[in-house]
């Protein structure tokens, strides 16, 4: 279970009554020990109290609690930290979050956050020169080889990557994983190397998904969460702007009115949940439960083919394309909103965000952040809804997912 910042800090005078063995009435002496005293600091009561109530506690809070009269340390040190989203392109394709890795040598890279996959794979020194340029790199420390293990992972989109795997220092936002599992890339499929932006990947699925062979190994949340204040992450990005992942806290300054948990199914490895209806604009709600996954690593929304037809039944000009592989529109039609139901709850995503991109680039046609999932599988709830929202990933003994409105 974590260890929460559990600041309990008390004040405890305790009366010891040393009795001798009954007899005539004998004076007996009342001794004070005087336990260690803690002072008892305001931030820690109002930390109590948020607890209490079931408030979220904001980091400063917690910080100011942690710290004793004296400067002395109350507890150990449960962390907390924020680490920029920032967005890889004008369309937010991905967001890309700096992290440090290596000890000795350490190098600041930029990851695609992916809850959509359980590796943290990096571009590294083992790779040839030529697929290195543009790009920062671990410099690998083969006295923290792990011998034998290698990975290989392939995504959705037919890229990959493969290498082998050093114990390394991985430091996300402050967060700190002294001994983190670090997928050191020997060969990347060209979509990563021609991404000069993308430096490789932090995969928040469950550990389960992991692919390091013969031993899975866990993911950096996995690795740090009985360290983290609250066993959580909260992924609040946005639309053509920079947002964050907190790791340990939620954030009460990011979001509006209330979260609406629904517990997950990990059994597949991914933060995946059922809506159970959907509305189109200010149509009135279909009721249809559609399972699918929280991905951060992927760009669109994938939805049922029926769902999808309803949506762009209601903008004017839409066609399926052959040409490019899905719906696409006039750049200048208006787009209604799109509203997926969670516990009686319409999770609203603006239909701005649906105007994903031009087709090609100068081109007036524009292509839909909300296609058909056929052929997947499974429905993809990708960044064009998730940077609608500020979503906590619960990894609690029984993993759930929030939303709520930023
Ligand atoms: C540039 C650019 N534009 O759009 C993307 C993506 C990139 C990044 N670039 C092409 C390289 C690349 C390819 C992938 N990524 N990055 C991220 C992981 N991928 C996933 C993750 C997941 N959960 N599900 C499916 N695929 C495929």
């Amino acid at each position: 279970m974590p260890s929460f910042a559990t600041i309990t800090a008390a004040l405890a005078l305790t009366a010891t009554v040393v009795a001798g063995p009954v007899e005539r009435r004998k004076a007996f002496s009342v001794e004070q020990v005087h336990k260690k005293i803690f002072a008892k600091n305001g931030a820690a009561a109002t930390v109590k109290t948020l607890r209490k109530y079931g408030k979220p506690v904001p980091e400063n809070l917690l910080k100011a609690a942690e710290i004793g009269p004296n400067d002395q340390i109350l507890t150990t040190l449960a962390s907390s930290g924020s680490d920029p989203a920032i967005p890889g392109d004008a369309y937010d394709s991905l967001y890309l979050s700096p992290v440090t890795i290596g000890t000795t040598n350490p190098t600041t890279v930029n990851l695609d956050f992916d809850t959509g996959s359980g590796d943290l794979w990096v571009f590294s020194s083992l790779q040839a020169s030529a697929q290195l340029s543009g790009h920062d790199y671990y410099k690998v420390d083969s006295s923290k080889k792990i011998s034998g293990a290698t990975w290989k992972i392939s995504y959705g989109d037919g890229s990959g990557a493969s290498g082998t795997v050093y114990a390394d220092k991985v430091v996300v936002g402050g967060v700190t994983a002294t001994t983190q599992a670090v997928e050191a890339a020997t060969s990347v499929s060209s979509q990563f190397s021609s991404d000069t932006d993308t430096d490789g990947l932090l995969g928040l699925s469950f550990s389960t998904l992991n692919t390091v062979r013969p031993t899975p190994q866990k993911t950096f949340f996995d690795t740090v969460k009985s360290s983290l204040a609250s066993p959580l992450f909260a992924a609040n990005l946005k639309y053509h702007a920079a947002g964050t992942y907190d790791f340990g806290y939620i954030d009460s300054t990011k979001y509006t009115g209330a979260i609406t948990y629904v517990k997950v199914d990990t059994s597949q490895g991914w933060w995946q949940f059922s809506f159970s209806g959907y509305s189109v604009g200010t149509g009135a709600t279909v009721s249809s439960s559609i399972n699918g996954i929280a991905d951060t690593g992927t760009t669109l929304i994938y939805l049922p083919t029926a769902v999808v037809k309803a949506y762009y039944a209601k903008v004017s000009g839409a066609t399926n394309s052959a040409t490019y592989g899905g719906y696409v529109f006039s750049c200048s039609a208006t787009l209604p909103d799109f509203n997926l139901v969670l516990n009686g709850v319409k999770q609203r995503v603006p239909g701005k965000y649906i105007n994903y991109s031009p087709v090609q680039t100068g081109s007036s046609t524009c292509y839909g952040g909300i296609q058909s999932n056929e052929g997947i599988g499974i429905s993809i709830f990708g960044d064009i809804f998730l940077k609608s929202k500020y979503v906590i990933f619960d990894g609690a003994s029984t993993p759930r997912i929030g939303f709520a409105d930023q």
